[in-house]
């Protein structure tokens, strides 16, 4: 596909896709309930739609509406054994929070696995975990995917885990393997990451505590039914938030977004650049909801981003080197090696195309380093597969100086369908 460079400004109302964090966790909390859920505006992306064909496998019952999901579930336990393996597809948030809950279950055997991206992902962070806590679950070499859970007939123990990296899948996998353990779980992260798995089950009544990084779980009964809407997705308002931050003279509201502070980080840091962003916030509960506006900023300054910093920031990052591209003087990323084990190794896959569109970037371990500002010239862009790098590196060339190419802009599906379409409403 080709993109044409040089984005005049604009002035735009527009609502982002529904937050693919919140829906995946609202689709396993009703297969959770033995009563009818109902989740209205969900986001029906790939990875969201994978987590949805598995709650039907292990018996939960799927009624599509127009922009409504209703699931009569099974309960927290005693889910049907699937005739067939359990495609996460391309999703990371899939097969670790499913490991959580099967690794619990008392019978049964469950196959996970995904396509080669996610055949390639570290799986060992919560396999060591769970196995700890004494459930029977195999990789292949390597603690990659295909995992193979059996039940354990007598059930879990609580686990007492400092978690070796802060990750909101591990954390919510040993939360769901704990809520059915015969004990208590404490499990502590080294700085917080992304709390909806906490936050929603603490709103459905469920005993679940957090003083500092650690999280108290207590063994637990099924779950309550709910009726809840999904709000729009930060990761994917990110985008245009930068795209407008950008061009100045630009205007843009992004309406009724999930603002919860583990999310919008990115926010932060580019108010700490210089941008000119406001937040309106129009309720609460269970998660903060509300609009962002944003004006076109004529300078940017660089700025420098710490590890403790990064969970709030980590699919941010693409976006956020295209405005450090832009910026005066010199901006670092450290403490983000996690982000070489995302869909793609997106540090190589940000510093890749930073360099293509002659942008001065240099590669670290568990970073990089950008000195701007620059112009942006136009070029190939790779996506390598990956969603965040392909809509990164689009309003990238949206502001280039000519025409650029992209290889695959269909992978955007797996978090944001609808985003080719979204950017010519601007
Ligand atoms: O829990 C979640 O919904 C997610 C957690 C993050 O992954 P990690 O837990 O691997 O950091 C994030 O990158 C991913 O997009 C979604
Ligand atoms: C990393 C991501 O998702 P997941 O880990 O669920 O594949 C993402 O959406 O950027």
């Amino acid at each position: 596909m080709k993109i044409s460079g040089k984005l005049k400004k604009f002035s735009s109302e527009i609502s982002v896709p529904s937050d693919k964090s919140i829906t995946h966790r609202l689709f396993i909390f009703a297969l959770s309930s033995k009563k009818e859920s109902v989740i209205r505006n969900p986001l029906l992306g790939a990875d969201t739609l994978s987590t949805l064909t598995i709650v039907e496998q292990l018996g939960g019952k799927v009624e599509r509406q127009e922009k409504i999901i209703i699931i009569k579930g099974k309960g927290l336990r005693d889910f049907d054994e699937p005739t067939d393996i359990l495609n996460c597809g391309n999703s990371g948030t899939t097969i670790r929070l499913f490991s959580g809950l099967l690794a619990s279950e008392r019978k049964g055997l469950f196959i996970l696995t995904g396509d080669n991206s996610l055949r390639n992902r570290p799986m060992g962070r919560i396999i060591r975990p769970l196995s700890i806590m004494g459930a029977n679950i195999f990789s292949r070499k390597n603690f990659l995917a295909p995992l193979a859970i059996v039940g354990n007939k007598s059930g879990l123990n609580g686990i007492n885990y400092e978690m070796p990296i802060s990750s909101a899948q591990l954390k919510s996998c040993l939360i769901l393997a704990g809520l059915k353990a015969n004990s208590d779980s404490i499990i502590v992260e080294p700085f917080p990451s992304r709390d909806h798995t906490e936050l929603i089950l603490s709103y459905l009544g469920i005993n679940i505590k957090k003083i500092n990084n650690s999280i108290y779980v207590y063994p637990s009964e099924d779950l309550n039914p709910f009726d809840l809407t999904v709000p729009g997705d930060p990761s994917s308002a990110a985008f245009f938030v930068v795209l407008a931050i950008l061009i100045p003279g630009s205007k843009l509201l992004v309406r009724e977004v999930c603002l919860n502070p583990l999310r919008i980080g990115y926010i932060e840091v580019l108010k700490r650049m210089g941008a000119k962003i406001t937040l309106e916030y129009s309720s609460f509960s269970p998660e903060p909801i509300g609009n962002i506006f944003v004006e076109g900023t004529e300078k940017l300054t660089a700025t420098n981003i710490f590890p403790e910093e990064v969970p709030k920031i980590i699919d941010e990052i693409p976006i956020i080197s295209i405005a450090m591209a832009l910026a005066e003087g010199k901006s670092e990323i450290s403490g983000a090696f996690d982000l070489r084990k995302k869909e793609s190794d997106r540090i190589n896959a940000i510093c890749f195309n930073l360099k293509n569109m002659g942008i001065k970037v240099t590669e670290k371990e568990d970073g990089f380093i950008v000195e701007g500002p620059n112009e942006i010239r136009s070029s190939n862009i790779k996506t390598f597969d990956d969603h965040r790098i392909a809509m990164a590196f689009t309003i990238a060339a949206l502001l280039a100086d000519g025409e650029s190419q992209i290889d695959n802009p269909s992978c955007c599906s797996i978090s944001f369908p609808d985003f080719y379409d979204k950017l010519k409403e601007l």
